[in-house]
């Protein structure tokens, strides 16, 4: 057990590439604790997607050993947090695990929108932070305006940054000694009953479940009996380690030291980010403060292109699941889109990331339908209902009125850029909070419906401002608003898949726009095919897409059998990625094409 003066537990907060993963390689890299042949970049980022897509996922930490100047070794504990908005919870869990913060912001870019939201979250948990100006080797660095930007919007003291280049080194050793000297040693008591909290937890597929937890008070030993104060399990432990980042067995933890244990459980799911860990025959008296179930707040539903697929999605959504507590999943049957599942995700990028594992580790063909938030119906009954899919509207006659979730949407821009973001906020039914400068920056927070946010805010967003805007949010609560569901009809025929709901203002130019793009989406048949909008019985909106003249082996005159074969092959290999409805045939690109909005 380590003493627990000579304990340090910390995280790093930092924007999206603003070089988190660099700095922690190389805190394991000089501290030795991953030999230098085994040393991959990117220690910490386990998921190919993360790395790929360069984005932290699941938080997950690694113990460091190190020799501080005063003469002792200190023990030090990284948790990385996960660095995107969709995970905001579990960023709140790994810092109530620890005393202090890194803050690492890019000297040429400064201050993020990201930067802010986990700042803000370290300073909520009354960490101590130390600013870490990093890539101070580029040309375009700029330490000293990022400090004074740091003071302004941050409002912490930024005099003692330390400089760092992650990339060349320059700096790392100030970073280790400045975490000795100026982050706190955690507090705990030893002889109090076992207090621990569970910080993170992942499948392994040889160990099982690995619980990621941060001693608050007592021991915790191999073999110990133990429960799960929110859930009521009882587990034994059969495991005890400390993460190096590879697994090393220990005998005990005691207070302000941080471990994973394993315990024969069986999913992922039986463990709650948050909850609070105690020997099952000695409890602690009462759970840690704070703990919050996984709540997913976008849903879409998921589709095989091909029926016969259908096993194999369930079993991969299975498999992904085992890992992954937040995602939920139920059967759905859709009149258009045959057997599928609806899906709930805590937030857009988390649904993106499920969907290209589906596709590309599993080799799914999907259809994705529209994301939506989950809506407050107000029953004239007085009942209130959950609405996570457009297509479950139940009659208007039984709905007295519509809630929708609302965000605090926190969006940094230069200047430049600023009148097309209030623009775009303006589009989406937001409400203009607070408009601020730092330098030659304009921070702006809007409170906007999640359902406007959802689609394709982000993109529009990054296209609007040349990729030059940074983005956060938080789901603030719910409020009422004339919100109806529209029905996209086609041949007279609902395709639910594409029914929406919007706010009744927008309804007419939304449904224009979808039937103008699905005429340009549907190939043409033999026949004349009305594009219909619709909000219950009344038609809104109508294309009609015209009657195909000539059928395709009409060219192959003469006899060349072969020819027309292939033709006709060709055309039903196009067809595997199409969907029938009714008579009509759909292509399966047509269901995202026709809800992007272009504005
Ligand atoms: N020039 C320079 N580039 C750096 C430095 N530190 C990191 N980078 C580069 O910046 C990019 C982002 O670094 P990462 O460490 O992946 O950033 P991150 O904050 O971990 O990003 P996420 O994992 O996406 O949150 C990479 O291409 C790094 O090579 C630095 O000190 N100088």
């Amino acid at each position: 057990m380590t003493d627990i003066e000579r304990i340090r537990n910390f995280s790093i907060v930092a924007h999206i590439d603003h070089g988190k993963s660099t700095l922690a390689d190389r805190l394991i890299q000089l501290t030795g604790t991953v030999a230098e042949r085994d040393m991959k970049a990117q220690m910490l980022d386990a998921m190919d997607i993360e790395r790929e897509r360069g984005i932290t996922i699941k938080a997950n930490s690694v113990r460091i050993d190190y020799p501080a100047k005063d003469g002792h070794t200190y023990v030090l504990n990284l948790i990385d947090t996960p660095g995107h908005v969709d995970f905001a919870y579990e960023v709140s869990r790994s810092m109530q695990a620890v005393e202090g913060s890194l803050l690492v912001v890019d000297a040429s870019q400064g201050v993020e929108a990201q930067t802010l939201a986990n700042v803000y979250q370290a300073i909520d948990a009354d960490h101590e932070i130390v600013p870490v100006l990093n890539k101070v080797d580029l040309p375009a660095a700029e330490p000293e305006r990022v400090k004074e930007q740091i003071e302004d919007v941050i409002g912490i003291d930024a005099s003692e940054s330390v400089m760092i280049s992650a990339k060349t080194g320059l700096g790392i050793p100030d970073v280790l000694e400045a975490i000795v000297t100026r982050l706190p040693a955690p507090k705990g008591d030893r002889d109090a009953p076992l207090k621990a909290m569970l910080v993170d937890s992942w499948y392994d597929s040889y160990l099982g479940v690995v619980v990621l937890i941060r001693v608050m008070d007592g021991v915790i030993k191999k073999g110990d009996q133990i429960k799960m104060m929110k859930t009521g399990a009882a587990y034994k432990l059969d495991r005890l380690a400390v993460l190096k980042p590879q697994m090393v067995e220990i005998a005990e933890l005691g207070p302000g030291e941080i471990g994973v244990f394993t315990a024969s459980i069986k999913q992922v799911r039986d463990t709650r980010v948050g909850d609070t860990i105690t020997h099952e025959k000695k409890p602690c008296a009462t759970a840690l403060p704070g703990f919050k179930p996984a709540q997913p707040v976008v849903f879409c539903g998921l589709f095989p292109v091909d029926a016969n697929d259908f096993d194999d999605l369930r079993d991969a959504i299975e498999k992904l699941q085992l890992n992954d507590a937040s995602f939920s999943s139920e059967m759905e049957t859709s009149a258009a889109l045959g057997f599928g599942f609806r899906c709930g995700f805590l937030g857009l990028l988390h649904l993106e990331v499920i969907r290209d594992r589906l596709e590309r580790e599993y080799d799914l063909d999907l259809i994705t339908t529209a994301p939506s938030v989950v809506f407050k119906l107000h029953m004239r009954d007085g009942e209130v209902r959950d609405l996570h899919n457009p297509a479950d509207m139940p009659d208007l006659t039984l709905v007295d009125h519509i809630e929708e979730p609302r965000i605090k949407a926190t969006i940094l821009v230069p200047d430049e850029y600023l009148g097309d973001v209030l623009k775009l906020c303006q589009d989406r039914r937001g409400i203009q909070m607070d408009l601020t400068y730092a330098g030659s920056r304009a921070m702006v927070v809007y409170d906007l419906p999640l359902a406007e946010v959802v689609f394709d805010f982000y993109d529009r967003l990054k296209s609007v401002t040349k990729g030059y805007a940074s983005f956060d949010y938080q789901i603030t609560g719910y409020r009422e608003d004339f919100l109806v569901k529209m029905s996209i009809l086609v041949n007279d025929e609902p395709v639910d898949a594409l029914s929406i709901m919007v706010h009744r203002d927008r309804a007419d130019a939304r449904g224009r726009a979808m039937v103008e793009k699905l005429k340009d989406l549907i190939p043409r048949h033999m026949f004349k095919i009305p594009i219909q909008a619709a909000i219950g019985g009344r038609v809104i909106a109508r294309e009609t897409l015209s009657a195909m003249r000539k059928d395709v082996t009409a060219k192959c005159y003469g006899g060349d059998a072969t020819r027309k074969k292939k033709l006709l092959e060709k055309q039903k290999a196009g067809k595997k990625k199409m969907r029938q409805f009714g008579k009509v045939e759909i292509p399966q690109s047509a269901f995202i094409a026709a809800l992007k909005m272009d504005e």
